[in-house]
């Protein structure tokens, strides 16, 4: 038998070839890191399942080799300073050096003209890039001098340099990455201060982030105040991220939209700009779709049909309503479905959510929650993980679960919401009169649930 190091080199191995033949066909060599993005061939591939399952194999086999032949201290030391990932990412986004190095091309910039440009001294900013180039994120083309690679050009905005920082409504528009990165390191690491000592003792706050800022609001109320509005654009874009860069099609795919009698209502629950509502409902245009969200959410979809498919709001195949999911729901519809949101929530208010829902349906709806599934790193019998190849994880490490991983902290911090298994999100259901049917795999799962009969 071949030892446990071979067997992870030889995952790597015989999927870095399969995945070198994917881009041979995609008409090109597979890209350097240094070479910059380029989104629509990242678009391309991140829809390619076979690529993409080649891709979790590599990566799980590597992280795991790395684990295994580091030093304890150097892996441990490494986690336990993650806030410093954290922090660089943040200073490196909010002063667009991505953008500004976009601008210097590949000969890059030195650290000191960059720190001119934004007015930090350049010693800091070449430590940081440093810190930043060291993890694959930039290069240090020349000793203090750094241009953008492939990772660091996924920050970068829509706006040119100096035109950025004009209005920080307007900010983040346009680049769902740079959103999702400013999001995450602003108010997740707020929410994170306060991690640990809101587990044991909440003293009657929402969440960590609101324990932190002493608020007790959650965090939506909090974005609806005017001085926040900025966060809540922000936001809003964020939530465009994975689909920019993981691909679309799932949520199309997800129900056959076409088999519904023409001109059924689905409605998209907490639909923030409507993203999801917009693939499907170009897929199946001849129903009526109604986007529900708190007035931020709505404003940012107002924003997004106008710019991306007016006609679909003029013609009344879409409609914008601002509605809180806290109170009955007032559509009678074929289908709600929600993206993203029952993850955001405790157990008594996805319950409160789901009953007002099951409370308007018909006895023929449906509804589809789109969620990622929490995933043990053992085998289960539910979902399978006896054929991942050994000696990986059965998740896959990161490479399976590191972004649901990831998303469950961050939705501990902000909001004391969690991600759940399948057989929670089946118990849940059931708790609020909705009986899972199917539940369709994917990067983002449909668990669809019927009326249950009483
Ligand atoms: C995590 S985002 C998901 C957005 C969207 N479903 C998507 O996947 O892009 C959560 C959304 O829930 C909305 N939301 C929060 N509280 C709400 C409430 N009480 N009623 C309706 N929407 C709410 C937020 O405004 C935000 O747009």
């Amino acid at each position: 038998m071949t030892d446990y190091l071979t067997e992870l080199v030889q995952i790597i191995a015989s999927n870095v070839k399969t995945l070198q033949s994917a881009y041979v066909i995609n008409g090109r060599a597979y890209p350097p890191l240094d070479e910059p993005l380029d989104p629509a061939q990242a678009a391309k591939i991140a829809s390619n399942n076979a690529v993409q399952e080649t891709t979790r194999l590599i990566v799980a086999a590597a992280t795991q080799l790395v684990a295994s032949v580091r030093s304890p201290f150097d892996v441990l030391g490494e986690q336990a300073t993650g806030m410093y990932n954290t922090v660089t990412l943040s200073f490196v986004n909010d002063h667009n050096i991505a953008d500004l190095l976009k601008e210097a091309g590949p000969e890059g910039l030195d650290a000191k003209e960059i720190g001119k440009r934004i007015g930090v001294d350049g010693v800091y900013v070449a430590q940081c890039l440093r810190y930043l180039a060291t993890r694959h994120i930039f290069r240090e083309v020349k000793p203090n001098v750094f241009a953008n690679n492939r990772l660091s050009s996924a920050l970068v905005k829509s706006k040119p340099f100096n035109e950025i920082e004009s209005d920080i409504m307007t900010k983040y528009d346009d680049a769902p990455v740079s959103a999702f990165v400013g999001h995450v390191t602003d108010e997740g690491f707020i929410g994170s201060q306060s991690f640990i000592e809101f587990m044991k003792h909440p003293k009657g706050y929402s969440s960590p982030l609101s324990m932190t800022l002493q608020e007790h609001t959650s965090m939506f109320e909090w974005y609806a105040r005017p001085e926040q509005k900025w966060r809540a654009r922000r936001f809003a874009t964020a939530m465009k991220a994975p689909a920019k860069l993981r691909g679309q099609g799932a949520y199309a795919s997800a129900l056959d939209w076409n088999s519904l009698p023409s001109g059924s209502t689905i409605v998209d629950v907490g639909a923030s700009t409507g993203v999801v509502t917009m693939e499907i409902a170009r897929s199946a245009p001849q129903h009526k779709y109604v986007l529900h969200d708190l007035e931020g959410g709505i404003a940012a979809a107002q924003r997004h049909w106008a710019k991306e498919w007016p006609e679909a709001v003029e013609n009344g195949t879409v409609t914008l309503e601002v509605h809180s999911f806290f109170d009955p729901m007032p559509v009678q519809a074929d289908v709600y479905f929600m993206r993203a949101i029952i993850h955001d929530w405790p157990e008594d208010e996805c319950r409160q959510i789901l009953r007002h829902l099951n409370a308007a349906a018909k006895p023929t709806s449906k509804l589809v929650l789109f969620e990622m599934m929490a995933l043990h790193a053992c085998s289960d019998e539910l979902v399978g993980g006896n054929d991942v190849p050994y000696p990986l994880l059965a998740n896959l490490g990161i490479a399976g679960a590191g972004f649901v991983t990831m998303i469950d902290m961050h939705m501990i911090s902000l909001l004391n919401g969690r991600e759940r298994t399948a057989r929670e999100y089946e118990e849940l259901g059931k708790q609020a009169g909705w009986k899972l049917e199917t539940v369709k795999p994917g990067l983002v799962p449909a668990f669809i649930f019927s009326k249950a009969v009483e």
